[in-house]
């Protein structure tokens, strides 16, 4: 997507030295736009697990980098496999991480080692233009849930919609998820207005989404998370669409933590709730997110403390609880399929269900 005019992608190899890796410090957006130089696969696993890089594809597209990096210390089977795993290791929740590091191993493991680095670079590189194309055809089938919407309503009705984090161009490679029909809707002029989810305790929706959306001019309002409910019930949300970090092939979403009690809104207000994924989301081996999906318990210190800028303009993070109450912060829930609308994915829409995927993927 664009930046004031210029296109960008969330990760890519520094074309003056053809081998570091560059990546945007979504810890300092919306303030401050700083383009981070990877160098080593131990520069990848910090990114990832203090979450300057962040968004389920987009982690495991820069992990697949990061094991190029690694590689280029050591190229040998052992170092390999150690290095894969510290990657694969760095969250636990999102799949498209275990997902990439082991596309990886699977395109490596045959290649002489001599070989390798080139050999990384070059899957790496596959996986980040297949993820880009894939967002893209989200974008597409997402549309036409909008662009039905809109032919329901008198002409140039507002459709308000709704998302939970980010799940936008910066939590991918390109275009994102859940707001790639949105950019492609307000792109071919329908009326669209996205009420964003702050989404406690990162706040991804007020500080990344809402950068993105307002970046591209498409019209947005930052919300409590707990005000989507409301809004539900007083008709102010035509359409929820979130993106995912996992999929069961029964159709459980895990996603941020907060999207079951929206989901659990949206069904009582009979609001569709989709969710947007590419096929790299669906874990195959799963049946019951509930009680299958690892859900990342994250530091105390996101819930006690929270980040933003001061009135000198300087990033700061400022504490919010009393000194000695303890804090909890699971990262993600997973809302079960019968609370999901459908699933958009790069094949079209389909219930989520087993059947439905199987429609789409009949493959697996
Ligand atoms: C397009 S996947 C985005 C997905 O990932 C986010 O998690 P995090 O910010 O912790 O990486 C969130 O669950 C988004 O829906």
């Amino acid at each position: 997507m664009k930046i004031n005019g210029t296109p960008y992608r969330s990760v890519w190899v520094n074309e003056k030295d053809g081998w570091s890796v560059h990546i945007f410090d979504q810890t300092r957006l919306p303030f401050s736009l700083d383009i981070l130089r990877l160098t080593t696969q131990q520069d990848v696993a910090h990114a990832i697990s203090t979450m300057q890089v962040r968004g389920a594809p987009l982690i495991g597209a820069v992990a697949a980098y990061g094991l190029a990096l690694a590689l280029r210390q050591d190229a040998g089977d052992t170092a390999m496999e150690q290095n894969a795993a510290m990657l694969a290791a760095t969250r636990p929740t999102a799949i498209n991480l275990r997902w990439a590091i082991e596309r990886m191993l699977k395109a490596l493991r045959p290649v002489a080692p001599q070989d390798r680095v080139a050999a990384a670079y070059a899957e790496a590189g596959r996986i980040c233009d297949e993820d880009a194309a894939q967002n893209e055809a989200i974008g597409r089938h997402g549309l036409e849930l909008i662009r039905a919407l809109a032919k329901s309503r008198p002409a140039g009705t507002q459709i308000n919609l709704l998302t939970h984090c980010n799940a936008g161009w910066i939590a991918t490679v390109d275009w994102g998820t859940a707001l790639a029909p949105i950019y492609m809707a307000h792109d071919e002029g329908l009326n669209v207005h996205v009420w964003v989810d702050e989404t406690r305790p990162r706040n991804q929706g007020a500080a990344l989404t809402a950068w993105e959306l307002g970046s591209h001019g498409v019209p947005h309002t930052v919300i409590a998370d707990n005000a989507g409910g409301h809004l539900m019930q007083h008709g102010l949300v035509d359409l929820v669409i979130v993106g995912t970090d996992r999929v069961t092939r029964t159709g459980d979403v895990a996603n941020k933590i907060g999207t079951y009690l929206k989901a659990l809104a949206a069904q009582d207000n009979n609001v569709p709730f989709w969710v947007a994924l590419p096929s790299t989301t669906i874990d195959w081996t799963v049946a019951n997110g509930v009680t299958e999906i690892p859900i990342e318990e994250r530091a105390a210190s996101e819930i006690t403390h929270v980040a933003g800028r001061d009135a000198n303009g300087a990033l700061t993070r400022v504490q919010i609880t009393p000194d000695r109450s303890p804090a909890a912060n699971p990262a993600f829930d997973v809302t079960p399929a019968r609370l999901v609308t459908g699933l958009i994915t790069e094949r079209g829409c389909c219930p989520a269900t087993e059947a439905g995927l199987h429609t789409l993927f009949p493959e697996q």
